[in-house]
């Protein structure tokens, strides 16, 4: 492995890129069948959810997406509790059977926050699909209709998840070495191969 290889700063794959293609596949194929004969609007949360997306509609049949951005982590790795809309949506989804797309929800601030304003909006019909699920670290109540993995309470990356806008390009998802996110305590770990300031 080169010096400059994201792969390095990765302490353990949780989810390879197989693991995550089949779990696409089967969101998708029960999301064709339950829309069936309705032409869902699916709303990728930006970052993160666009991978998962593309991926998982590809299954899809007659189906809108869209757009939003919703941010409460600020590029650190604890949520702020704060949530900002960041960019909206394009469309009237009034009267609409509407699917959020996530790449995780882990306090639920941000889903809690998009089905309030989905809700109030008029919605017809609100369901969410997400990669990941980290139930152990729900601060709110927020639940996830379909679900690509349950994810152990760490803070992963990969597969459209970042750390400070990285690592959204790794196929898999995986958990961030602390030496990359805490250098004072970098020697907990081996930081040879840690890729230094980006
Ligand atoms: O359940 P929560 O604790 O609210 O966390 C989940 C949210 O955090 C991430 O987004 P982030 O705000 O980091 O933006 P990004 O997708 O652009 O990285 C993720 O994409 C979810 O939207
Ligand atoms: N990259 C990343 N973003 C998150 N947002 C909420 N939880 C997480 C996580 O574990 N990793």
């Amino acid at each position: 492995m080169s010096q400059w290889d994201m792969n390095n700063d990765i302490e353990r794959v949780l989810y390879s890129e197989d693991d995550i293609a089949e779990a696409a596949k089967r969101v998708g194929t029960e999301l064709a069948a339950d829309y069936e004969g309705r032409t869902p609007v699916i709303i990728s949360v930006l970052k993160g959810a666009v991978l998962w997306t593309v991926d998982v509609m590809r299954y899809m049949q007659y189906a809108e997406v869209e757009f939003i951005d919703v941010s409460s982590y600020h590029g650190g790795i604890a949520s702020s509790g704060e949530v900002d809309l960041i960019v909206d949506l394009q469309t009237d989804i009034a009267g609409r059977d509407v699917i959020i797309m996530e790449d995780i929800v882990d306090t639920g601030r941000s889903l809690k926050f998009m089905m309030a304003l989905l809700e109030q909006r008029g919605a017809k019909s609100i369901k969410v699909a997400s990669l990941l699920d980290k139930k152990e670290g729900r601060v709110v109540d927020a639940n996830v209709d379909y679900v690509g993995f349950d994810v152990p309470k760490a803070f992963v990356v990969g597969y459209g998840l970042d750390y400070k806008q990285l690592y959204r390009n790794l196929p898999y998802v995986g958990v961030l070495k602390q030496a990359v996110y805490d250098p004072e305590h970098a020697d907990l770990v081996d930081t040879t191969d840690i890729t230094p300031e980006h």
